[in-house]
């Protein structure tokens, strides 16, 4: 670090307290060309320019090779000129140390306005020094962030001392407010007493010069007397007031009228330098956090705010892939074992079929035979034809009351519903992605008919204003790639359609995506089968049909016993509860067409049986 001689230094604000540093520096014979001060106004320029030293109007160019900058603005103005100088010291490889003599500003927001752009700050110094420094009488207070070297504290202290006779440094920063109501104000409470006394002797008849020559000499020799007197100011001040002489009289006066209480004042809260310091310290509060509410702004995102928004996405996409990476492999295992036991399961009945010389059998009948063996008539007598499940529609008035109004049901057209004479096709079945996977060979029953009819039927299943229509967007398709396709929306549903009479049963459980995995299923209305059939189960109905006219031949039943499917059919392991209730059907379905308007619900017989 170069000594005070050799140093450059830069003043940025060129008023009152920096003219009187200067002129200290001056008079002390520091070299003037190493001192440069930038001041925007020309008054003041001039002023200092007359001390000999160099000017600018650019707080960059007195900076630009200084060793120690010392900014004199207003507190409002720092910030400003700070940021403005740590901007430009970028391309410095060394920066200079700072010296602020702000009142209130604090260092930490000092060192975050001289930041440069690559994150460097210089070292820095807070002074409050006074005003006498001009005339090498000066006081100053003093604290430095811990960065700052001791070389540096020394520049510092070299400069100070050829203005100040005491330069004190403090332990804490908030001291710093303590000096600057003491030593920074306090030149002005002496000037203010003074001004006070001339006008009162002034007023009491003595000539004004006269007046001030001698307020201002009492006050310089008692300074010095407190400079180099031994005895304390308490000791000092005794020795000028005699008991009940004028002195005790007028400092009685001045005691009645709060001296103490103005004094203390001068630094407490209610007193104008405190709401001074309070409202220096708000501005940098504000200052500070307008910083922060700019950076934790949209246009002020970093890399990192704008890469948690895209790496989010990224993030529940993988998580979802991982997971569904692990049910998969669980689910194909699973699916492993049921395909396994459904080979077992053919094995077992083509061992069933030699063992039952089934093949054989059904070859011989084909060929001699003309017709599958029926089942010997029941002891009632009713044709075993009936017992079939009927495929054709069955409009059966079963209670003989109307459907009611809300009812997803065709309401009969005039004329009568017979084959010849269909209904026109369900509008559910233009709904495309609910469409069920019908076989193409089934008519549509209903010839179309025009909307207004259709938006009659089920008014409810239609939208009228299509408010209820949602459409998907570019996101929905995003979130369905994030999250996997909702099993429960209707577009990923099947819809179970009757066959026969149309009625709509409602939709397949969620995850039911082919008619082989919905198997057998009966219609509420008609009770019609609807679905596919597994090969296996047609074996065993077929088996079972044999089976049935031979045990008849050897026992007779009873007609309880004749309608019931097999309790062997019934219990058979393999087969879902909807083949179970097909199988039953055979003769729940021809129980029901024979006992008339009376029949039974489909599904009760075979839940008697059990
Ligand atoms: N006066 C004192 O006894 C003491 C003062 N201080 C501190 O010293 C600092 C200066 O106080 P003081 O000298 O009294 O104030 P002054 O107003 O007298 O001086 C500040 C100077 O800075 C100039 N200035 C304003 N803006 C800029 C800028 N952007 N760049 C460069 N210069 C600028 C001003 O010009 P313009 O007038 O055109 O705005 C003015 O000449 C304050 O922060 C104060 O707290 C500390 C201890 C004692
Ligand atoms: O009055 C002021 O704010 C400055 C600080 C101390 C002296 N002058």
């Amino acid at each position: 670090m170069p000594s005070l001689q050799e140093s450059k230094l830069a003043f940025i604000g060129g008023g009152n307290m920096a003219s009187a540093i200067i002129g200290g520096l001056v008079s002390k014979g520091v070299n003037k060309q190493n001192i440069c001060v930038s001041e925007p106004w020309d008054v003041n320029r001039e002023k200092i320019a007359a001390l000999g030293v160099r000017t600018t109007t650019s707080n960059v160019e007195a900076g630009g090779d200084a060793d120690l900058i010392i900014i004199a603005v207003k507190p409002q103005v720092t910030k400003g000129v700070c940021e403005e100088l740590g901007n430009a010291w970028s391309p410095r490889e060394t920066l200079p140390v700072v010296v602020s003599i702000a009142a209130g500003i604090t260092l930490d927001s000092l060192k975050g306005w001289l930041k440069t752009s690559d994150g460097r700050t210089a070292h820095t110094v807070r002074v409050m020094p006074n005003t006498p420094a001009l005339v090498g009488e000066g006081a100053s207070g003093v604290f430095a962030s811990a960065d700052v070297t001791s070389a540096e504290k020394e520049l510092v202290n070299a400069m100070l001392g050829s203005v100040s006779k005491a330069s004190e440094w403090v332990d804490r920063e908030e001291l710093l407010d303590v000096v600057t109501g003491l030593s920074g104000s306090g030149p002005a409470y002496f000037f203010a007493m003074v001004e006070h006394l001339v006008a009162s002797a002034t007023a009491l008849g003595l000539p004004e010069e006269q007046a001030k020559r001698l307020a201002t000499q009492t006050c310089l020799g008692a300074g010095k007397m407190l400079v180099e007197s031994s005895d304390s100011p308490t000791q000092l001040r005794k020795n000028v007031t005699s008991p009940n002489g004028t002195t005790h009289a007028a400092l009685q006066t001045f005691e009645a009228l709060n001296f103490k209480e103005i004094t203390d004042k001068a630094g407490d809260d209610n007193s104008a330098a405190s709401f001074e310091k309070t409202l220096s310290t708000l501005s940098t509060k504000i200052t500070q956090d307008t910083t922060r509410l700019d950076q934790q702004r949209w246009e002020s995102w970093g890399v990192k705010e704008y890469a948690a928004v895209a790496g989010g996405p990224v993030l529940i996409f993988g998580v979802r892939k991982t997971s569904s990476k692990i049910f998969d492999y669980r689910i194909s295992r699973i699916q492993r074992r049921l395909d396994d036991y459904h080979k077992q399961r053919e094995e077992t009945i083509e061992k069933l079929k030699v063992a039952t010389k089934y093949n054989s059998t059904q070859q011989l009948l084909e060929k001699y035979g003309g017709e599958s063996p029926k089942p010997s008539p029941n002891p009632k007598g009713q044709d075993t034809e009936k017992r079939k499940p009927t495929q054709q529609p069955q409009f059966v008035a079963r209670t003989g009351l109307p459907p009611p109004p809300t009812a997803n049901i065709r309401r009969p057209p005039s004329a009568p519903k017979t084959p010849n004479n269909p209904p026109s096709p369900s509008p559910l079945l233009e709904l495309g992605p609910q469409t069920p996977q019908q076989p193409a060979s089934i008519p549509p029953p209903f010839p179309p008919q025009p909307a207004t009819e259709q938006s009659n039927f089920a008014p409810n299943a239609f939208p009228q204003n299509g408010e209820y229509i949602e459409q998907a967007h570019w996101y929905d398709r995003l979130l369905d790639v994030l999250l996997g396709e909702d099993e429960t929306q209707p577009r990923n549903r099947m819809v179970m359609i009757c066959s026969q009479c149309r009625l709509v049963n409602g939709q397949a459980p969620p995850g039911i995506k082919t008619p082989e995995e919905l198997g057998r299923w009966r219609c509420g209305s008609c009770g019609a089968w609807n679905g596919v059939e597994s090969e296996a189960t047609k074996i065993l109905s077929s088996l079972r049909q044999d089976a049935v006219p031979a045990a008849g031949a050897s026992e007779p039943m009873s007609s309880e016993d004749a309608d019931a499917p097999s309790s062997e059919g019934m219990e058979e392991g393999v087969m879902v509860s909807s083949e179970e209730e097909q199988v039953a059907s055979g003769s729940s379905e021809a129980e029901g067409q024979t006992e008339g308007e009376s029949s039974p619900e489909p599904l009760r017989r075979s839940t008697r049986n059990r």
